[in-house]
Parts: C-alpha cells; structure tokens; sequence
C-alpha cells in the first residue's frame, strides 16, 4: 500500500532529530550525516526533491561552553550559535561530496506568521530548489524566545510542509517509530505500523523525550504528523540510523510509522491560518452560532459573539470558542477586540450606526475561518 502512496512524491521534508545527528561522546556525528548526504543524492537522482529539517544546534554546541546539558535559555541560545555554523559545516561538507550545494534557513515563528515573509520564505525556498539546492532549515534560536517560537523542529517541520508544498514529512528519530505506549516505561510496548487517525489514545501513548537533547519526544512527533495530515500528506516517523533508510521507505518498505492523512485537507493559506498563527484573543460564541460554523462552515456573525476575551487588532487570528469551552476553530477578525465589544450580539445592518463605519458584515469570514476537526 505505501508504495503506491508514494509513487507520485516528488518533493519532501525530512526532519532529522539531535539524537540522529550526535554520538554518545556528545558530538556531532560526521558519518551519520555521510550516511544522509548520501541517502538525499540518491533521492535527488531519482527526481525526488529533499528540504532538511535539522535539530543538532544545541547539542553541536554544547560541549563548547563547557556544559553537559545547557539549562537556561541564555545558555541554550549560545550553545545554538556555538553549534549551528558547526551543523551547517557538517552538512555542507557531506553533500558537498556529492557536488550537492546547501543553504542555510533559520526561521522563528513571528517569520512565518507574517504573511509577506512566509511568502518571502516560501519563493526562496523554490528558488533554491531550483537551483539544485539543498534548503537546510532550522529554527533560529539565538532570538527565538517564548512568543516567537515553534519550540520544537517537528512542527516547524511540519509547516515547512505546508510553506515548501511538499508531499510527504519523514520525520527521522533514534527510536523506530511509534509504539503504543512510551517503550522507556513499558517493555511491552510495540510499534505500530499504520495510523489511519490521529486520536486522543494516540495522543495519550506518545511521551515526551527520553534523552536529554531531544526536546519533544513523541508528543510533537504526533503533533507534527497532525498537521502535515490536514495540508493532506502522509508523514512517516522512523530510526535515522537505519542503513539506507530513506532509501527503504521511499521503495515502500514497511518501516516505522505511517500516519495516512484524515479528514478533511486544508489549502495552503488555511493551514496557514490553522497551524503558523499564534492565536490573538478569543471570542465565545452562542449554541447557535456553534452550530452553524461547525455544521454548515457559515461565516461568524456579530450576533453569534457573546464574549470577546484578549486584545486583537483587525486581521489578528482568534480562537473560537462554544460557551463549554471547546474550541470551534481559528480565523482572522475582520474587526479589533475593541471593535468586536462595540457591536457582540447585534445585527449586520446596525454595524454602521453603532461605530460609524463598517468593515463587513461578518466578523470573521468563512474563507479566513478553519474549523476543528
Ligand atoms: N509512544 C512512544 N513511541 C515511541 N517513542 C516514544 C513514545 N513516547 C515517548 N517516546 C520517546 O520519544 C523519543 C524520541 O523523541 P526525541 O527524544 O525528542 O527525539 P528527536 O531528537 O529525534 O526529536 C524516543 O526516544 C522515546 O524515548
Ligand atoms: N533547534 C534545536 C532543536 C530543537 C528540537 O526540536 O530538537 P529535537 O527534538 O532533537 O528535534 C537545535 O538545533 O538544537
């Protein structure tokens, strides 16, 4: 079944975690990343397109400053500029063996939730394609703090997806795939091959990271997966040190986990909106208004609100909210918080009169708005 899945891939990410990418002497491992430049140039000749997620900055880093485990976010943050150029040396050194060129791309979330500097980094990362390129991503995190972070590189990965139009996330890690329960606590534990859904008992079996580089285990491996299945692709969570892995599952060969895509697939912009935004402010709305966004994808409308929490500005991405509050879905207000208090619960037709002018007669319109599955 995989191999006819894949047969039409013509362009992935592959995210390569620390684990993958370090030796137990806590450096950087030049043969492992050998093994992968090798693996993506026999990609490449195949007409398969590669963009390289990378972690490793941290861990490359690390032994410079002379500390085994960096802790605090100064130190974190040092140890990634010590470690990222070493990364970058080694990829390039590795694929350069292999007449391949590489570039560098170092993102933060606040990059990607602007819409003109995703495109920016969407039309460079085409270009370098183009070119013949090898795109080595990373987050950037000498500046990354809390409010700009994707915090993990298995969702960044996951919005590379979406930012590259990619059609397969092979997300390679030092574990095998995903097993139904953490293997670290129960030596039972057995990988499943195929994830058909994404459910809350998937969820619940997924861990945290059981080394102490790693940064989200499991979770935002699932997370990840989650994502790339709403812009409608598979993702594959594997054992990067497997010889000629990539190799192996590109020819269909039962390895690891693959999470098929469920459920409805959103476009470009509205996976945009669903998964880059930090959400601004949230709005509450009434049964009624629950109802017909979840059932019949409607625009919100000022007499569907009910509350406005958090300050918004036009254009801002919200959160939905039913009066339980579960969240409905994510869009982007046509109308500021302060606005949005002005004119809650009343009527389109007396927008004008009740603030002097009017955007629209909706708050958040169904093209901007994504509903949760
Ligand atoms: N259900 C699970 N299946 C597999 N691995 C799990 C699970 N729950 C937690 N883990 C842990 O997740 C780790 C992989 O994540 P992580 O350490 O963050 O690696 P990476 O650096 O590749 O991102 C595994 O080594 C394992 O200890
Ligand atoms: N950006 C960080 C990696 C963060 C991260 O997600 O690490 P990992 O869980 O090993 O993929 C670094 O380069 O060290």
């Amino acid at each position: 079944m995989r191999g006819e899945l894949l047969k039409n891939v013509r362009r992935i990410v592959v995210k390569i975690g620390s684990r993958v990418l370090t030796t137990v002497q806590n450096d950087l491992d030049r043969q492992r990343i050998a093994a992968i430049a090798a693996e993506i140039s026999q990609l490449r000749s195949k007409g398969i397109e590669v963009i390289v997620v990378t972690s490793g900055a941290v861990a490359a880093g690390r032994s410079m400053l002379g500390v085994d485990r960096p802790r605090t976010i100064p130190q974190k943050q040092a140890a990634a500029a010590v470690g990222q150029p070493r990364l970058m040396n080694a990829y390039e050194e590795a694929l350069g063996h292999f007449a391949i060129n590489t570039a560098q791309m170092l993102l933060t979330r606040d990059d990607l939730s602007d819409r003109q500097r995703f495109l920016n980094a969407r039309a460079t990362i085409d270009t370098l394609l183009s070119c013949d390129i090898v795109p080595i991503i990373n987050e950037n995190d000498t500046v990354a703090v809390e409010e700009i972070k994707f915090g993990d590189n298995d969702n960044l990965s996951a919005l590379v997806t979406n930012l590259s139009e990619s059609d397969l996330l092979i997300i390679l890690t030092d574990i095998d795939g995903f097993y139904d329960s953490d293997p670290r606590t129960n030596p039972d534990a057995r990988l499943v091959p195929l994830v058909r859904g994404i459910t809350r008992e998937i969820e619940q079996a997924a861990g945290g990271s059981g080394s102490s580089v790693g940064t989200g285990g499991m979770a935002t491996k699932i997370s990840a997966a989650k994502k790339a299945g709403r812009f409608g692709i598979p993702t594959i969570i594997a054992n990067g040190s497997r010889e000629g892995i990539l190799e192996r599952l590109m020819t269909g060969e039962e390895l690891g986990t693959f999470f098929l895509p469920a459920g409805e697939s959103l476009n470009r912009r509205k996976h945009w909106i669903a998964y880059t935004l930090r959400p601004r402010g949230r709005i509450i709305v009434d049964a009624g208004a629950a109802k017909v966004l979840r059932q019949h994808g409607k625009s919100l409308l000022p007499s569907g609100m009910v509350a406005v929490e958090g300050e918004f500005e036009r254009g801002a991405c919200v959160r939905i909210v039913a009066k339980d509050g579960s969240e409905i879905g994510r869009g982007l207000a046509d109308y500021s918080s302060r606005e949005c208090l002005m004119i809650l619960g009343r009527q389109s037709g007396e927008l004008e009169e009740i603030l002097g002018y009017r955007y629209g007669d909706e708050v958040i319109h169904r093209d901007n708005l994504v509903i949760v599955p």
